[in-house]
């Protein structure tokens, strides 16, 4: 079925990523605004010098749901992530709906990355920040932000391996800089502005975490490359967990260069580094290396962003989720380009006319509900299997952590003042959680990963779900609210047409997995007979999954008895609904 579906894009993507493209791609998309921008406002107004304690929070946060994001990926080396993996989990309402929030997330994060990198050109052409922008009629139109939004689009059309190439020059620099700027930054500590460390206690640590969230969402885009990658399974493990581990040692020491450098009260919120260096007499000229460093930086964020979010939608298309039109990726360039120029277009006219900037807020709970999302489907998948288990246990056992992990974040925001109760309503619910997660091994796992898997999965999964449920009770209510009325007019687009426009495709799915089924039963005898003896272990019920993962990879995989290859020239990657059978 899959491969029906990618039969939609009329030709394949190409295959031109290695370790160190997919690496440069990941911190493409993770480093720029959040640090040169978005810092100022974390330290100035909600934790002070401590926001280096956020940082390491949100990075704990960004580790442990990595490592969820891993685990499908490797399984699934597909575009689309996080789409594909709900979809073939939990099913197609909760992978549109996490299409959603990913959606929410690329279009307004757009408009917040391209309107800073215009903000930091108007610094390094000596002006204040906000020099592009234009007031008309009571609107504020930024044509920078269009410009390079437009001219980002057009690279990432021509091709992918043109735009990795532009990425891992653009970044590369970027990352040099920032290890410059440090180096001019340290001389200047004064660690009396350390002496009020604590000056907003932990609410102001976890609220400049859920805003510094924004620095690190982007390790995702490896996932979203998948299709596009050499070897996915070496390689998605490496580019993911590398450049987190970079990202955030630069973060932290970013950190804690700037907040030894100003006192806390004084950090600039629209430009906090530039800003540091023109108060010390003689230093004034880093400014402009700092904003080198962040145009440069904010410019990858741009042209990853605008690469990934068009592989969400062409799987979207594939599936029919919108016009399958959309899926098709053109032959000269190898690049889905429909999709690519509209969706490029649409987010530079935001970029251009809407103050995003207060919406920034929507960004972070739309990458935390995706997190939430994925963490989930880790989760279910391997103690339910659909048609072998009961769903009953897993789904309990998940709804509980759900709400408990509200219960916590909740009664962590209602009761500031509080204290005795608040702490015993934390404890209980932190016990509950626990126990609810420790309740997992008195199931069997039905479904154990062949390639990268996580150890103590309940644990993993049930923090990463408590995380993202803490975090974004730290964004707000507004933040909330204005998600649920995204979800419901998407609910409502889906009823109206996702879900007509699915349906043929979905029976033409319900078939083609038992068919993926019955020939992954035939490949697992042929392995056995082949001497590749372990071909199902640890996939329980669900042997097949290994036997097509065997096959997948293996260098015999053509001459599988039961296996056809879908088209001459088109080795199948994989396909979720085989891999896993497991709608819940
Ligand atoms: N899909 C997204 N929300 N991308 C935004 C990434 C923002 C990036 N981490 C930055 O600090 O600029």
């Amino acid at each position: 079925m899959e491969e029906s579906a990618r039969h939609q894009s009329v030709n394949e993507l190409k295959k031109v990523l290695g370790p160190a493209l997919l690496t440069v791609i990941c911190l493409g998309q993770i480093i720029g605004s959040g640090i040169f921008v978005l810092t100022g406002t974390a330290a100035h107004d909600y934790a002070g010098p401590a926001v280096v304690l956020s940082y390491c929070v949100s990075a704990i946060m960004a580790f442990v749901s990595a490592m969820t994001f891993v685990e499908m990926a490797v399984d699934y080396p597909l575009a689309g992530s996080s789409f594909n993996y709900t979809l073939a989990v939990m099913g197609e309402f909760p992978a549109w709906v996490t299409i959603t929030a990913i959606v929410v997330d690329a279009i307004l994060a757009g408009g917040v990355v391209a309107r800073a990198w215009s903000g930091y050109l108007a610094v390094l052409c000596g002006r204040n920040s906000s020099f592009f922008i234009i007031n008309s009629h009571g609107t504020q139109l930024d044509f920078v932000a269009f410009g390079v939004t437009m001219f980002i689009t057009a690279i990432v059309a021509y091709g992918t391996k043109e735009s990795a190439t532009f990425n891992f020059i653009f970044k590369g620099t970027n990352i040099l800089l920032i290890v410059l700027i440090l180096c001019l930054s340290f001389p200047h500590a004064n660690k009396q502005n350390w002496a009020d460390f604590w000056h907003f206690g932990d609410a102001g640590v976890f609220g400049a975490a859920a805003v510094v969230v924004f620095a690190y969402n982007g390790y995702n885009a490896a996932c979203n490359m998948a299709e596009e990658a050499r070897n996915p399974k070496r390689d998605l493990p490496i580019a993911i967990i590398g450049s987190l581990t970079l990202a955030t040692t630069l973060y932290v020491l970013m950190a804690i260069a700037i907040t030894l450098m100003v006192p806390f009260y004084q950090i600039d919120v629209l430009a906090p580094f530039s800003a540091a260096f023109t108060k010390i007499p003689g230093w004034g000229w880093c400014q402009y290396l700092v904003s080198v460093g962040a145009v440069f930086g904010i410019g990858t964020v741009l042209l990853i962003q605008i690469m990934t979010i068009t592989r969400e939608f062409l799987v979207m298309a594939r599936h029919n989720l919108i016009p399958s039109w959309f899926a098709y990726v053109n032959g000269f360039t190898g690049t889905p380009l429909r999709i690519t120029l509209i969706f490029g277009t649409i987010k530079a006219i935001l970029a251009l006319c809407l103050p995003l900037k207060e919406l920034a807020s929507l960004v972070n709970f739309g990458y935390l509900f995706v997190a939430f999302m994925v963490a989930s489907s880790v989760l279910i998948r391997r103690y339910h299997q659909r048609g072998i288990t009961h769903s009953g246990p897993t789904i309990i056992r998940w709804a509980l952590i759900v709400l408990f992990s509200i219960g916590f974040a909740a009664s962590y925001k209602a009761w500031p003042h509080a204290k005795p109760l608040k702490w015993v309503a934390l404890l209980v619910f932190a016990i509950a959680i626990i126990a609810t997660c420790t309740s997992f091994y008195l199931m069997k796992q039905v479904y154990t990963p062949a390639g990268f898997k996580i150890y103590g999965v309940p644990y993993v999964c049930g923090f990463a779900i408590f995380g993202a449920f803490f975090l974004i009770a730290s964004l707000g209510s507004e933040a909330v609210s204005r998600f649920f009325i995204v979800l419901i007019v998407i609910s409502f687009l889906y009823l109206v047409y996702g879900v007509h426009a699915a349906e043929s495709h979905d029976n033409d799915l319900d078939g083609a997995r038992i068919e993926r089924e019955r020939q992954a039963a035939d490949m697992k005898v042929g392995a056995l007979e082949m001497g590749k003896g372990d071909a199902g272990k640890g996939a329980g019920a669900n042997g097949s999954a290994a036997a097509i993962e065997d096959a997948k990879f293996g260098a015999h995989h053509d001459h599988m008895p039961g296996y056809h290859a879908p088209h001459e020239d088109v080795r199948m990657v994989d396909t979720p609904y085989a891999h896993i059978p497991n709608k819940v």
